[in-house]
């Protein structure tokens, strides 16, 4: 036992002291063996079992009404809410950590209000991720009959549904972050709980700092106290308390409904095939108001299995099938469609990436399918290039995918990977701040008055990802200089976009080319995910018909001229289909490109249109993106071949419309520089080599020298 840590029990009103580590065992209890039985002699040819130590479950009641203020009341976190409103008055700092769906996010701060604990000031509550904030936000509003943006509200990105009477706020990390830009010590907040701690997003890392210490300052000058939860099911707890200066640990236990955890008795090698047999077994076997949520990587996954699904349905038993994608790139109407209710007889089957896997209740999932693999953007400090991976997830994000299951009812978490596997995963998720680029980061600390060097971070990313960040903003003249950065007139500026400083420094030169129009739907798009659609059956047809958007030029202007069309056409959807592009991921880049014009709208910029003359979009491309330049090695046969400013060695990408022309340009501008097995220029157009010197002229020289 370790005096550290405090649990505030369900049943146990009084306080009693744990070793989490030895409590988090504990929780693992024999389940109902009955339940187990029926789905692996339904399940035996797919090698599916159970794992009697990996299973969650309470001794609580399966009661939830329908009244939502009836269901609050079944939840662990409101049966000890005034031991609860106990420590929060007496700490001004906590670690709280419960198992997933105790009612931690939805319930701590309605708890906290209903108290009236915030005083004057207002309740932030941090996301992760959009989709989480907003409905989170929905459903708190919803329980405390209020409308949406009064009493609770959010704010993500672009979407600011808030008002003066708002005093319970969930919003994205990010969105709390750009506040503290204008406002360091987050006055307007008497409490700020983090919530997801376990993430490690870059964004979240940067917070912990800046609350620790807007905390710690305005305690010095007395302004009104900060209070700090940090919450989580799944986090390195350790690691946290210490950065907290040992703050104290509260345990909460139990949790509604039980989640029964199945683990694949055989390694698969095609996760997605396995995933598809999984829903198509459960599917056979299992109401229809029983719904699937499944994990993949990403939107092209989603979209084969999506379309996989759809064709098995066709002969397959079972109810009716309604197939909902759930990612980043999606639209937020699109996204949010996944919460609407399927008629009864109508199965709903969720593909999701990670965006699902925490805060999130999807109501009746009931079923989880965790292939047990994450696609992780991984940065290379000193080329600049990103590479993809698909990777295995961690066993904290096994945790939180499982706990999307047994939400309104109790439900079952289908592991695709054996229980082995699951033991030798790390334990917690790499902080994103080790392996990604940091100058939007950097950007945002120096913004907010605090030194890089020094600003206290749970886990400091590597040296030299500091230096080439900062490095990057004196370069295209966000900072003044790299040892002690302020920011210059103009990165001022760029902290109005919510963008990479590179992207906003367009929008910011953009006005000069006389280009703003185009800049702004360029921007949009490049900000989106990939918005042609080239199915493998169709893949002829699909290039014939991309000749009609192509530039010589290269990538940016094609992609400009699709985003042109695709605003003309009447018939979006349809349009779409027959030219073979991404109707959601233009949809969402036309939503993208609305918020940027507000933003350049509220700094004055003019909004002008450079026609035909598009080398002054080029021109205006290449003063954010100056730094992403490539040269035709010599001797390299005019094949495609270049080396980029930091001497990387990399083909154009066979996708892009430069890569077929011959001679290959002598110069070109890239906006992304992928490894796999090799590395390779994607979206490229072709500049001339002079506009360098014209638009960077001192990184042209140390380029010169350097080549
Ligand atoms: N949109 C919703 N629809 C139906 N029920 C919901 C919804 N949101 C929350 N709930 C109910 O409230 C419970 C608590 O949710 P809450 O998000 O507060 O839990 P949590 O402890 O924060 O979980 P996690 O650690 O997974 O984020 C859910 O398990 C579910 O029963």
């Amino acid at each position: 036992m370790d005096s550290k840590y405090t649990s505030v029990g369900r049943e146990k009103e009084h306080r009693i002291t744990y070793d989490l580590k030895v409590k988090r065992k504990k929780l693992s209890v024999e389940s109902n063996s009955k339940n187990i039985k029926e789905v692996e002699q339904n399940l035996c040819f797919n090698g599916l079992c159970q794992d009697s130590n990996n299973k969650i479950n309470n001794s609580l009641p399966n009661d939830v009404s329908e009244d939502l203020q009836e269901a609050r009341k079944t939840l662990p976190v409101y049966q000890v809410r005034f031991r609860l409103l106990e420590e929060i008055r007496k700490h001004n700092t906590m670690i709280l950590i419960g198992e997933t769906g105790s009612g931690k996010t939805t319930q701590i701060p309605q708890i906290i209000h209903e108290h009236r604990l915030e005083g004057k000031g207002c309740i932030a509550v941090t996301q992760p991720r959009r989709v989480a904030a907003i409905t989170l936000a929905m459903r708190v509003a919803a329980e405390t009959n209020s409308e949406i943006g009064s009493i609770v509200g959010y704010t993500v990105r672009f979407e600011d549904v808030t008002s003066s009477h708002t005093k319970v706020k969930y919003l994205t990390d990010g969105m709390l972050l750009r506040e503290a830009m204008t406002d360091p010590l987050l006055k307007k907040y008497s409490v700020i709980i983090l919530d997801e701690a376990h993430e490690r997003t870059v964004n979240t890392d940067v917070l912990f700092g800046i609350v620790k210490l807007a905390q710690k300052e305005r305690d010095e000058h007395k302004v009104n106290t900060l209070k700090v939860i940090v919450m989580s099911a799944t986090m390195d707890v350790d690691a946290f308390r210490k950065y907290y200066n040992n703050c104290p640990v509260i345990y909460l236990e139990g949790r509604t409904h039980p989640v029964t955890i199945y683990h694949s008795k055989t390694k698969h090698e095609d996760y997605q095939y396995a995933a598809v047999c999984t829903i198509f077994q459960l599917h056979a076997t299992t109401p229809a108001d029983q719904d699937f949520l499944v994990f993949l990587t990403g939107q092209e996954e989603i979209e084969t299995v999506m379309s996989n699904i759809k064709q098995i349905a066709k002969e397959a038993k079972g109810p009716q099938i309604r197939v909902c994608p759930l990612y980043a790139g999606l639209p937020a109407v699109k996204q949010l469609q996944v919460w609407k209710k399927t008629p009864p007889g109508m199965r709903k089957i969720v593909l999701a990436t990670n965006i699902a896997e925490a805060s999130v209740t999807i109501p009746q999932i009931k079923y989880v399918i965790d292939t047990g693999v994450v696609k992780e953007r991984t940065w290379c400090t000193s080329t600049g290039a990103e590479r993809l991976v698909v990777r295995a997830c961690s066993q904290a994000a096994g945790w939180q995918r499982a706990g999307r299951a047994g939400r309104t009812t109790a439900g079952a978490a289908y592991r695709l990977y054996t229980a082995a596997d699951f033991a030798a995963r790390q334990q917690h998720n790499t902080p994103e701040i080790v392996r990604c680029p940091l100058s939007s980061t950097m950007l945002m600390l120096i913004a907010t008055g605090m030194d890089p060097s020094t600003f206290p971070l749970l886990d400091s990313p590597p040296r030299d990802s500091i230096q080439a960040a900062l490095i990057l903003l004196k370069e295209i003249g966000a900072i003044d200089n790299e040892n002690n950065p302020k920011l210059t007139v103009l990165g001022k500026k760029m902290t109005a976009f919510p963008i990479d400083p590179k992207y906003s420094k367009i929008l910011l030169c953009a006005p000069e080319h006389n280009c703003l129009e185009e800049a702004l739907s360029l921007v949009a798009v490049m900000s989106s995910e990939n918005v042609f659609h080239t199915p493998l059956h169709k893949r002829e047809e699909a290039l014939k018909v991309k000749q009609k958007f192509i530039s010589p030029l290269g990538d940016h202007i094609t992609l400009l001229n699709v985003y042109k069309a695709f605003c003309k056409a009447p018939l979006k959807k349809q349009w779409c289909r027959e030219n073979y592009l991404n109707h959601k991921n233009l949809s969402y880049a036309s939503e993208i490109r609305q918020q940027l014009l507000g933003v350049c709208q509220r700094l004055n910029m003019t909004v002008s249109s450079c026609g035909t003359a598009l080398d002054q979009l080029l021109k205006c491309l290449l003063s954010g993106l100056f730094t992403n330049c490539a040269w035709a090695r010599a001797g390299a046969g005019g094949g495609g071949r270049y080396v980029t400013s930091a001497g990387v060695a990399a083909m154009l990408h066979p996708s892009g419309v430069l890569h077929a022309v011959r001679p290959a340009p002598p110069a070109v501008l890239y906006t992304e520089l992928l490894h796999t097995k090799r590395s390779y220029l994607v979206t490229v157009s072709a500049i001339q080599p002079q506009w360098l010197h014209q638009v960077a002229p001192e990184y042209a020289r140390r380029c010169r020298a350097n080549r």
